[in-house]
């Protein structure tokens, strides 16, 4: 069984915190990129990535260069990206909405990372998004991110949220930490299998492993069989490790492509607990796409707020002011901060997505409203919805 399992791409790890230099296949010759932390300036609002009303991106309103999120030169209008030190000029243009799925420049495969090892979902999520793609399997999320930033792939594609599991918070961390732009949108229908291997029956099952997402989908039935659960890292790494192990006693929670990829048995099919198991993914790039109004647009942005009654009403009330419609709200907590020891309360920063176009005046009207007031305000993206049939 184990000659059966084949890898096609090996699978990008990234060393923390070390430097690495482009491929020789890289597309642009850039220099030595490194990767650091950034921090959040507080009661300095930055609007980034903003975008003028003819859809062309301005890089924020009063510094177009400089991202609030980075360390040094925060006032500074500097002509350096501040990823790379390459000049800003030499830097490619940002991709228009109707390019974004198409190969970059010289017309080989796209390559796009994701995490996990083949047989994951998120490469089926890679593949639907980009169909010629070359799907770069990441042992981690922050790896995926490191790997566009430093031009080893062109795109990321990851999990953002599960409409059982709920939000995949690491990605919303990772979202700000680094200076990826979102491009647009996957949904996919994940339909989960439980894998053994050949010959063992589901009696014989005492444990089962899979990503913390994908057992919690399950929930359910697998608490109907009562076995214990395994988290690892994703579920065709699940798969893939309970056939090269040749365990009886444990199975897997994963797809049925995994099944065949790793050689094992399908027991049970669709054991998530509603058929509507739907995980949306994100596609990010290192430049944002040219907002349009051509079709339906979506806009992400994560702000903070001082601290006092009706903060997050006032907030969201410059969406509902313009009849903007927002799909989703999550709250995250704001770390690095000076502690607030004699508060009862946190800070939070507030990620938002809303069904309008940075193109649209409404929205930039927004924006701007909301930035009278937040303490830090970034755009995210603005990118086409996904409308695709699942
Ligand atoms: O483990 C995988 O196969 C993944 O692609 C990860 C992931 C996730 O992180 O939510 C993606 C889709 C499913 O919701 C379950 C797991």
């Amino acid at each position: 069984m184990a000659a059966s399992i084949a890898a096609r791409s090996s699978v990008i790890s990234i060393p923390r915190q070390t430097t690495v230099k482009p491929s020789p296949s890289d597309r642009e010759s850039r220099s030595t990129v490194s990767f650091r932390q950034p921090y959040i300036r507080r009661r300095n609002v930055r609007l980034l990535a903003s975008f003028n009303s003819n859809g062309g991106a301005t890089g924020g309103k009063s510094d177009s260069k400089a991202p609030a999120l980075e360390i040094p030169n925060i006032e500074d209008d500097s002509t350096y990206d501040v990823v790379s030190g390459v000049p800003s000029h030499l830097l490619p243009k940002p991709l228009s909405s109707t390019q974004y799925s198409k190969p970059v420049s010289d017309g080989s495969r796209l390559r796009v990372a994701y995490q996990g090892v083949r047989g994951a979902y998120s490469e089926s999520a890679a593949e639907k998004a980009y169909p010629n793609c070359e799907a770069v399997p990441c042992d981690q999320f922050d790896v995926a991110f490191q790997a566009v930033e430093r031009w080893l792939v062109d795109r990321a594609v990851l999990p953002i949220e599960n409409s059982l599991g709920g939000s995949i918070h690491r990605n919303y961390d990772l979202l700000l930490r680094h200076r990826l732009h979102i491009v647009g949108e996957v949904k996919l229908a994940v339909r989960h299998c439980l894998l053994a291997n050949h010959g063992v029956k589901v009696e014989d099952l005492k444990r089962v492993l899979s990503h913390p997402q994908a057992l919690a989908q399950c929930e359910n039935t697998l608490t109907k069989l009562g076995l214990v659960r395994e988290a690892v890292d994703d579920t065709a790494g699940a798969a893939k490790d309970v056939a090269l192990r040749n365990l009886k006693d444990a199975g897997a929670v994963a797809s049925s492509a995994a099944a065949t990829i790793y050689g094992m048995d399908i027991l049970a099919e669709d054991i998530q607990d509603d058929c509507d198991n739907v995980t949306r993914f994100l596609i990010l790039a290192r430049e944002p796409i040219i907002p349009g109004t051509d079709r339906p647009f979506k806009t992400s942005i994560v702000f903070s707020l001082e601290w006092g009654p009706g903060a997050l009403f006032k907030a969201l009330a410059v969406f509902a002011l313009r009849q903007i419609n927002l799909t989703k709200i999550e709250s995250r907590p704001l770390r690095n901060q000076p502690s607030r020891s004699s508060d009862t309360c946190f800070d939070y920063l507030f990620y938002v997505d809303f069904e309008a176009s940075m193109a649209d005046q409404n929205a930039q009207n927004a924006l701007s409203h909301l930035k009278e007031f937040a303490t830090f305000l970034r755009v995210l993206g603005s990118y086409p919805l996904d409308t695709t049939m699942l």
